[in-house]
């Protein structure tokens, strides 16, 4: 599916984010926050930094509890169904998440397996998953020895290997190499056009505007613009849009400290 796929306002809704609340004491994280993201849709999230985006992933993939509000994934109700929502999604661990003493190929068997698949079929996958995202000769290395982009793509296929319905993406493309980033972008729009939702936060305004269907640019904990990436860029570069909506720019700053080049 490519980002100017014709969605409709019919189209059904595989996550609905609803008065989305997070507060860590005084700090309100996210705010009174509402989303829709569409079945089939390739929704990106982008915000500042400290915006909230990985908080509201957090709060919608069932691993931290809103302080109000609700999450529902096909309908259901996360908090209230927590296992069967964890069935049908595929969220993308931290590499300090996952244990990193096992090869690449065990790690994702040894997932598989605690999703509740035959070891037969876990070892299909891992080896699919591996070749996939070019890790087949990894398979002996146990993920601490890998680099930091080859670690992100581990993180990656533990989240596809119980084929999920939705997957939950926290800047995936953080530290990955262009060909290793377009081979993941190759993948995820497969994944997308056989009928998965791919949710991700991201910075890289560039590679948001590239691959996805949808945009919601949040900043301090709200939804500033969310919609169809038509909608939301206004036939404006994304990136002008982000700053229009969001702010932030400032003059650039003269330190009469900082010069390059040869010193008195
Ligand atoms: N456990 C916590 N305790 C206190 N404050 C927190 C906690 N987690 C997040 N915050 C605060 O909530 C706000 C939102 O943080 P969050 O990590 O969700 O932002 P983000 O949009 O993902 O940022 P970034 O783009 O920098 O990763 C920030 O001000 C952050 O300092």
């Amino acid at each position: 599916m490519t980002a100017d796929t014709a969605y409709s306002s019919a189209q059904p809704v595989a996550l609905s984010v609803d008065g989305l609340l997070k507060t860590f004491g005084r700090k309100t994280a996210v705010d009174n926050l509402h989303l829709d993201v569409p079945e089939g849709s390739f929704y990106g999230i982008v915000g500042p930094n400290g915006a909230g985006k990985t908080t509201t992933l957090q709060m919608c993939t069932g691993m931290l509890l809103p302080s109000a509000g609700h999450v529902s994934l096909f309908g259901q109700d996360v908090w209230e169904n927590l296992d069967e929502a964890r069935a049908v999604m595929g969220v993308m661990p931290q590499a300090d998440e996952i244990f990193d003493r096992l090869t690449g190929r065990q790690l994702l068997i040894y997932v598989g397996l605690l999703h509740g698949m035959k070891r037969e079929e876990s070892r299909r996958r891992a080896d699919d998953l591996m070749a996939a995202f070019g890790l087949a000769d990894a398979g002996k290395k146990i993920v601490a020895d890998y680099s930091t982009g080859m670690k992100k793509k581990i993180c990656l296929a533990v989240a596809m290997i119980h084929s999920p319905r939705i997957l939950f993406l926290d800047e995936p493309f953080e530290a990955v190499d262009p060909v290793s980033s377009a081979n993941l972008r190759d993948i995820l729009k497969e994944y997308v056009a056989g009928g998965g939702t791919v949710v991700i936060s991201s910075h890289v305004m560039a590679l948001v505007e590239k691959m996805c269907s949808h945009v919601a640019i949040i900043a301090e904990g709200t939804v500033r613009a969310a919609g169809t990436l038509e909608e939301v860029s206004a036939g404006e570069e994304l990136e002008d849009r982000f700053f229009e909506l969001v702010g932030g720019r400032q003059e650039t700053a003269h330190f009469d400290w900082l010069q390059g080049g040869e010193q008195e």
